[in-house]
């Protein structure tokens, strides 16, 4: 990792410990929520503090609380076009007379209303001294300069008090949130120019195996073309990440050990696909074993049996399995969180919700499944193969359908969790 520059007076995080990714000793298939735990204890934020105009914020993570410099509304207004008075007035015809002028958005009333007047007042206008309700325009005879109306109106009515929705100096946006488009409005509406970020967080992406070549190229007999590694870069993107590219490698642990040696000198974090498991040559596994600080991971999670975890000069390594729906899998359930938690987001959990089964199924206790799914007329429905070098099932569906980690029998219209792609953060 290359040391951040930076700005006096922010903070500098600590790097990670080595034994970040050991696990417990005798334990054979490690549950998700198990290796899931350990990830969330023992990562924590890489990503240096700088500063940013908030324009450009947009997917960024937040290194500080935000506060509300001004309130929003910064003055009570009118929620409507209409005639504003002291209220509240009781039920019955009401006849107020006008005073001169009027207040609207932008420009102010001069001067007061007194008791028993109205003015004329228009949406977002501050209301004037003497003015706490307002009666829509709708409602109201204007007659020479008077306006009549029935009663009643409650104190208050269509008028949006001084800060009811922030007040200022209340923290608007808590460290840690990746800024939203609907954030941009609220740090416009708070008086925010500025926010303090974290750096994005690094990630670099190596694709691993002798059968593969460049996607966009002629593969030939033998060959197939790299799928993982647009994706995975996709998927950082879209996770705020800063996606680093870090090439194709053969199953070559010479060069292996080079690109990890330069990818580590650039990045904050390296994602890997193919050669994780334990074969002759899964070269991953035995490089990052061989830098001392790895771990197989057998997690009981299907699919994705083999994962990688180790440090590669401090660098943490996701090593995943090469199938790309496992690849995507692992990603999606191990990489995100992980990946959060060292971009200073905090831990993120999926976002799914229970849908009636559109399908049967008998699931064998002692693992966890990701299956990929969608939902038509309001059931899930399951992609029609479990293989996971299915790519185009990733692409018929819409998210993954989590079963639990004991025995199920799921039968039609019984209830499972389904995560949209968006649950995941796509
Ligand atoms: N004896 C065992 N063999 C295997 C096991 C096992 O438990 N015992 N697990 C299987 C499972 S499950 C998976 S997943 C794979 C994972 O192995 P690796 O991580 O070492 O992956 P590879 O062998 O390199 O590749 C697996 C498969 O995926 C294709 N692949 C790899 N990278 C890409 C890519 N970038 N784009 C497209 N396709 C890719 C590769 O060609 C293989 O077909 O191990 C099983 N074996
Ligand atoms: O990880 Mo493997 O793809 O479970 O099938």
């Amino acid at each position: 990792m290359t040391p951040d520059t930076v700005p006096p007076g922010l903070p500098v995080p600590p790097p990670l410990r080595n034994d970040c990714f050991s696990l417990p000793a005798g334990v054979d298939w490690t549950p998700v929520d198990e290796a899931l735990a350990l990830l969330r204890e023992r990562l924590h934020p890489v990503c240096a503090f700088e500063r940013a105009p908030a324009t450009a914020a947009l997917g960024r993570v937040l290194a500080e609380d935000v506060i509300a410099r001004r309130a929003h509304p910064p003055r009570s207004n009118s929620a409507v076009d209409g005639y504003g008075f002291a209220g509240p007035v009781p039920e019955g015809a009401h006849v107020l007379p006008l005073v001169e002028g009027r207040a609207a958005a932008g420009g102010d009333f001069a001067g007061a209303v007194p008791a028993g007047h109205a003015v004329r007042i228009l949406t977002g206008a501050a209301v004037p001294e003497g003015v706490d309700s307002v009666v829509l325009e709708e409602d109201v005879s204007l007659q020479g300069g008077q306006i009549a109306f029935r009663g009643p109106l409650k104190a208050g009515a269509n008028v949006r008090p001084a800060g009811e929705d922030v007040a200022a100096g209340a923290v608007a946006l808590s460290a840690g949130r990746q800024i939203t488009p609907s954030d941009l409005a609220l740090l416009a509406a708070i008086g925010v120019g500025e926010v303090t970020l974290r750096k994005r967080l690094r990630v670099g992406v190596i694709s691993t195996g002798d059968e593969l070549v460049e996607a966009g190229t002629d593969a030939g007999v033998g060959k197939i073309p790299d799928a993982n590694r647009p994706m995975l870069l996709a998927v950082l993107e879209r996770l705020g990440h800063d996606p680093v590219d870090l090439g194709l490698l053969g199953d070559d642990r010479a060069l292996l050990r080079e690109a990890l040696d330069e990818g580590a000198a650039r990045v904050d974090a390296i994602i890997t696909s193919g050669g994780a498991s334990a074969g002759d040559e899964d070269h991953v596994s035995a490089l990052l074993n061989e830098a001392g600080a790895m771990q197989q991971w057998r997690v009981a999670i299907k699919p994705g049996r083999p994962l990688a975890l180790g440090l590669w000069q401090g660098v943490p390594v996701f090593g995943l399995p090469g199938n790309p729906v496992a690849a995507m899998v692992c990603t999606l359930v191990f990489a995100r969180p992980a990946l959060a938690l060292l971009a200073g987001m905090g831990w993120v959990e999926p976002q799914g919700f229970d849908l009636p089964a559109g399908f049967g199924k008998r699931k064998k206790p002692g693992r966890r499944e990701f299956q990929r799914a969608r939902v038509r007329d309001g059931r899930v429905e399951p992609f029609a193969s479990e293989g996971s070098g299915r790519i185009s099932g990733l692409s018929w569906a819409e998210g993954l359908m989590e079963l639990g980690d004991g025995e199920r029998h799921v039968r039609p219209g019984d209830p499972v969790r389904f995560i949209p792609w968006g649950g995941f953060g796509l």
